[in-house]
């Protein structure tokens, strides 16, 4: 199969979809790879270790994506991209599609197959492919929220692990998942006082056994949300429903509940926010104020560190595209159901239940889609 990797587009967005090593192990198996010139460039991917690696580079996105039969990128493809896209052209990469009309229709309109890695499932009921950028945005949320309290960012002035004889900050993370817990770590590790709300009894379980005291653990009602807004230095939004828009969980009225000065990190952003008053920003301008409360909404966080980003991402996600290019996509897809569930878009059909009930399209189960 002939694989390409366009260079990212989004704003500060140096992630990139596959590493000379992901290449050369695509090469090993008797594909081919296409390269855009500097797509790995700035995270010290330079494109004689694409070359070295075996690939071919390609001056512009527009002959990667006219010429490869599946296309492995990092973020969802913004307009110019889906209009590239062809009938029956793979594209492997995160969509995020319940919160964004726009996309799905172009992914609709294009007639490719679109699989998500947010939605790939494993085993054990977890989302291996977003995964790993959770950890990384889970664990940069802190240090966003710590550096957003400071003074001259316009924030309360206070330091998150405190000093002898000055209490702590308090950290209040909503939802905990793989942001949640590497949330809970980060502040924990800097010295804060950390709660961690869940709707699932037995994560929060989980979450008692492996930190004991030194978390306090909550089940989410708003009640409890209330109660933490009141006390918190920095909310930190890490809720998901698989696949779905976040539930909004704060009310803008509710932010005046909260000291001045203090801050929101919605990590949930990508899948439309859980915090009512939250709009996607980018690593050039992260974050804006309402009523006094900081908000950090970037969508890309992981792009902020993206060597760590791009090294984590391809390690979980080349095993994947490695099924689909050495068995095709329907083989791939019939053959494990959770790369299947990753499923969201194929050849003009909706095949995410989530999305097409959020959205109003008609639902087409998977296997319909792949046997048609
Ligand atoms: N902004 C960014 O750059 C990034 C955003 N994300 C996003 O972060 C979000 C969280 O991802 P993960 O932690 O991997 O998901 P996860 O599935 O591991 O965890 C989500 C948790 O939210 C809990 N939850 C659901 N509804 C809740 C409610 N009403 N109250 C409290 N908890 C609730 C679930 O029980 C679960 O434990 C997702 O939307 C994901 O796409 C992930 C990586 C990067
Ligand atoms: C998960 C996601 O949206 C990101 O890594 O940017
Ligand atoms: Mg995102």
């Amino acid at each position: 199969m002939l694989i390409g990797v366009p260079k990212e587009i989004k704003n500060h967005e140096y992630r990139v979809g596959l590493t000379p090593a992901g290449v050369k192990e695509l090469i090993r198996n008797g594909h081919k790879v296409l390269v855009q010139t500097l797509a790995g460039g700035g995270i010290g991917f330079p494109d004689d270790q694409y070359r070295a690696a075996g690939a071919e580079i390609a001056s512009d996105a527009a002959s990667v994506f006219a010429k490869a039969e599946m296309i492995i990128k990092v973020k969802e493809p913004q307009p110019e991209e889906c209009k590239m896209l062809r009938p029956g052209q793979i594209l492997f990469t995160y969509l995020h599609l319940a919160p964004d009309p726009e996309q799905t229709r172009g992914l609709i309109d294009s007639g490719a197959i679109a699989i998500a890695y947010e939605t790939v499932t494993d085993a054990r009921g977890g989302l291996p492919l977003l995964a790993p950028m959770s950890e990384v945005a889970g664990r940069m949320a802190i240090q966003a929220a710590a550096h957003c309290l400071e003074k001259a960012q316009g924030g309360s002035g206070v330091l998150l692990g405190g000093v002898p004889g000055v209490a702590p900050g308090k950290v209040s993370v909503i939802g905990g998942g793989v942001v949640g817990i590497n949330a809970a770590r980060m502040a924990m590790g800097l010295g804060a006082e950390v709660s961690i709300l869940d709707r699932s009894l037995p994560r929060l379980k989980e979450l008692d056994m492996i930190f004991g005291g030194r978390l306090k653990t909550l089940y989410s009602t708003e009640d409890a949300i209330e109660n933490e807004l009141a006390g918190a230095d920095a909310v930190i939004g890490a809720v998901l429903v698989p696949g779905a828009a976040a539930p909004k969980l704060v009310r803008r009225e509710q932010l005046k509940l909260m000291k001045p000065g203090s801050v929101l990190v919605d990590v949930a952003i990508d899948q439309g926010g859980c915090f009512e008053t939250s709009r996607a920003t980018t690593h050039q301008n992260p974050t804006y104020g309402v009523d006094g409360i900081t908000h950090y909404c970037v969508a890309n966080m992981p792009g902020g560190v993206a060597r760590t980003s791009t090294l984590a991402l391809t390690n979980a996600t080349l095993p994947f595209a490695l099924a689909l290019a050495n068995r095709g996509w329907k083989q791939a897809l019939l053959d494990d159901v959770h790369l299947r569930n990753g499923l969201n878009i194929c050849r003009g059909n909706v095949t995410y239940e989530a999305v097409a009930h959020d959205l109003g399209y008609d639902y087409v189960p998977a296997l319909t889609a792949i046997e048609a």
